[in-house]
């Protein structure tokens, strides 16, 4: 008999859904689309055939319901890893723990994951409008200082440790090959920066100076193994840090909202967004 988990531990509302997402495992399909923000979540669920179950609770709203006869989750998480920890915990103990013995079930199972994303641009050539999949990303929060050790290569973390000059060691993850292979080739693919923050963390000057200086251009100028960084966003390395560790398939696709060399920001953001998720309903459903 596998450990009994404290009621403190994992915590289920009144209704026997889970305590944040405020789900229960028929709730949830195994190919799940996730969003920063609640309002995205309908533009996504429009293209749906039919929605069969809403719910909502704080920052996370979830829809599920079928696609081309597919059965499809979208849900948001709001902004930045700390949500992101949450929200993978809740979806693996919805698919791998018995929620009445609170015990993990013998058999894992796994996730398929899909972010769908905006994102700001470090290189020039990659404007406004441009849709990309994170390859690789590296998290410069501190979120995997406190699960156990990623396997796999971590050069790109200890790059970005020595050029931001970091107390602390960054970790790297990368996207499912699986998923991966299954993009057209229009999506660029890149090195994605997981920020811990939307200002400074990504080097921008508003009131308050940034104590790193020319931070994107540092990073963009940055090559690996024929790879470069290409963009800032604020949670992809801790899905595919989760992800790694629980063992779900992971993937994260980025609208290119902003170019940071340029100064630019998409005046047709919303419509960039739209092509990035009817391109992912079209591959992945
Ligand atoms: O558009 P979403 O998915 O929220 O993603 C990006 O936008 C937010 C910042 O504006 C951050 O969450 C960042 O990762
Ligand atoms: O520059 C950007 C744009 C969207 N989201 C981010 O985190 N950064």
């Amino acid at each position: 008999m596998s450990r009994q988990i404290p009621e403190s531990e994992l915590i289920l509302n009144a209704d026997g859904s889970i305590y944040h997402l405020h789900l229960k495992p028929e709730n949830l399909a195994t190919l799940v689309f996730t969003v920063g923000d609640p309002d995205r979540v309908s533009m996504v669920s429009k293209y749906f055939d039919q929605v069969d179950f809403k719910v909502s609770k704080r920052e996370f709203v979830t829809h599920t319901g079928r696609i081309r006869g597919k059965r499809v989750t979208v849900m948001s998480t709001g902004m930045g890893t700390d949500n992101v920890e949450i929200l993978m915990t809740e979806l693996d103990s919805l698919v791998n723990v018995d929620l009445k013995t609170h015990t993990v079930k013998p058999k894992e199972k796994s996730l398929e994951i899909i972010r769908l994303g905006t994102s700001g641009s470090m290189q020039t050539d990659l404007p406004v409008g441009s849709l990309l999949v994170s390859e690789i990303a590296v998290g410069v929060d501190t979120l995997m200082q406190f699960y156990p050790k990623l396997e796999g290569n971590q050069d790109w973390a200890k790059l970005v440790q020595d050029t931001l000059d970091l107390t602390f060691l960054p970790y790297q993850a990368s996207a499912s090959k699986k998923l991966l292979e299954k993009l057209p080739s229009d999506f660029h693919r890149g090195v994605t920066l997981t920020a811990p923050g939307f200002y400074a963390p990504q080097g921008r000057e508003i009131r308050l100076k940034p104590k790193m200086e020319n931070m994107f251009e540092r990073l963009a100028n940055l090559e690996l193994a024929g790879l470069r960084m290409t963009n800032f966003e604020m949670e992809t390395a801790g899905y595919y840090a989760m992800g790694q560790l629980l063992n779900h398939r992971m993937l994260s696709l980025n609208a290119i909202v902003a170019n940071r060399p340029s100064g630019e920001f998409d005046k047709e953001a919303e419509k960039t967004v739209d092509r990035m998720i009817r391109a992912a309903l079209k591959v992945y459903c």
